[in-house]
C-alpha cells in the first residue's frame, strides 16, 4: 500500500500544518487531503488555494481519512485526543508531530491498540526540503512506519530513530531553522553595511547556506574539512573566522539545540 492510496486529515492548520499539506500536495497531486482547525478564515483559504477539503469539526476530518495528523500545540494534545478519541477507530494510522510529546502519552488517551507513529519534522517542509525523524509507537506496523517514511520522504529527507533520540533531532533540525534565518539576514546585514543592496544580499547569503548546505550533503566530506577549503593561509575567511571563534560563535550554537531539547523534555513532563 502506498501513500498515494491513502485520505490524510490534518488535525490543525497552522504554521506547521499548513506547511505539511503544501509540501504533500507539491509532490503528489492526486492525493486526498482533508484537515479541520478551529479558524474557519485560514481552512477556506485552504480550500480555496489548494483545493482540500476543510471542516471545523476534527470528527469529520478523521472520519474521511486513513491517517490522522495531529499538528495542534504539545499543550492542547491530550485535551484534543480526549475529544476525538472515539472517532479514531482502529483501521486508522495516527502521526503525531508535536514536540516532546510521548508515543505513550497519546497512546494513553486513545483506544487500546490504537497505531501511533511520532515524527519530528520542520518548516521546510512547505518547499519539499525538511529534515523528519520518524519513531514507532506500541502498535504501529511496519506498514505503517513505511507510510509515515514515504510520506515525510516526499517532502525532504527523513530518518528512523529511537524515541529517545526525539528531544534531540527537536532541538537540532525541529526547531533548526529558526536558528539559520537569523544568520542567513546577518549575513546580509553584514553585506549591506559595506555597501550591497538588501535584496542581493539575502539572495547571495541565502545561497551561500543553501550551498553550503549541499556541499556537505553531496560530498560527504567532514564540515571542518569543507571550511579549511575556503581558508586561505593569510586570506579574508581566516580573519572572519577569528572573530566568530571570539564571538563564541560553536558554544552558541551547541547552546541552542540542548537549550531546545530541554525544552522539548519539559514538554513532555
Ligand atoms: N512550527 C514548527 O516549525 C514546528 C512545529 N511542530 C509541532 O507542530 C505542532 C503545530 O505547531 P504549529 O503549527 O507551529 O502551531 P500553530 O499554533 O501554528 O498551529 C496549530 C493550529 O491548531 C489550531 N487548533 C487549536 N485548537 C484546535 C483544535 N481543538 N482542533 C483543531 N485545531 C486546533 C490552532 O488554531 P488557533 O491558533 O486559533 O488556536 C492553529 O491553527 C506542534 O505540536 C509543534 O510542536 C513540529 C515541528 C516544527
Ligand atoms: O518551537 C516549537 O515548540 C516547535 C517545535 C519545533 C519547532 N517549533
Amino acid at each position: 500500500m502506498h501513500l498515494t492510496e491513502k485520505r490524510i486529515g490534518f488535525i490543525g492548520t497552522g504554521k506547521m500544518g499548513e506547511s505539511l499539506i503544501r509540501g504533500i500536495l507539491a509532490s503528489h497531486s492526486e492525493i486526498t487531503l482533508n484537515a479541520s482547525d478551529v479558524y474557519k478564515p485560514a481552512l477556506e483559504r485552504l480550500n480555496n488555494e489548494l483545493g482540500i477539503n476543510v471542516s471545523t469539526d476534527n470528527t469529520e476530518t478523521i472520519g474521511d481519512s486513513d491517517v490522522v495528523v495531529l499538528a495542534v500545540k504539545p499543550q492542547i494534545l491530550k485535551g484534543v485526543l480526549a475529544a476525538i478519541k472515539d472517532s479514531i477507530t482502529a483501521d486508522k494510522l495516527v502521526i503525531s508531530i508535536a514536540a516532546g510529546v510521548p508515543v505513550a502519552a497519546i497512546e494513553d488517551e486513545l483506544n487500546e491498540g490504537t497505531r501511533v507513529v511520532r515524527v519530528m519534522p520542520n518548516i521546510a517542509a512547505t518547499v519539499a526540503e525538511a529534515a523528519s525523524a520518524v519513531c514507532a509507537g506500541t502498535n504501529a506496523t511496519d506498514e505503517d512506519m513505511e507510510i509515515a517514511l514515504e510520506m515525510f520522504q516526499s517532502i525532504g529527507s527523513a530518518i528512523t530513530i529511537p524515541e529517545k533520540l526525539m528531544d534531540a533531532v527537536t532541538g537540532l533540525s525541529g526547531s533548526g531553522p529558526a536558528y539559520i534565518f537569523p544568520v542567513i539576514e546577518a549575513l546580509a546585514d553584514g553585506a549591506v553595511y559595506e555597501g550591497l543592496d538588501r535584496a542581493n544580499a539575502i539572495t547571495l547569503a541565502a545561497q551561500t547556506v543553501l550551498g553550503a548546505a549541499k556541499m556537505v550533503l553531496e560530498t560527504g566530506m567532514h564540515p571542518g574539512e569543507l571550511k579549511d577549503m575556503v581558508t586561505s593561509p593569510a586570506g579574508t575567511t581566516i580573519r572572519a573566522i577569528r572573530t566568530l571563534e571570539e564571538s563564541g560563535i560553536r558554544a552558541a550554537f551547541m547552546n541552542a539545540v540542548i537549550e531546545s531539547s530541554t525544552r522539548s523534555k519539559e514538554l513532555g513532563d
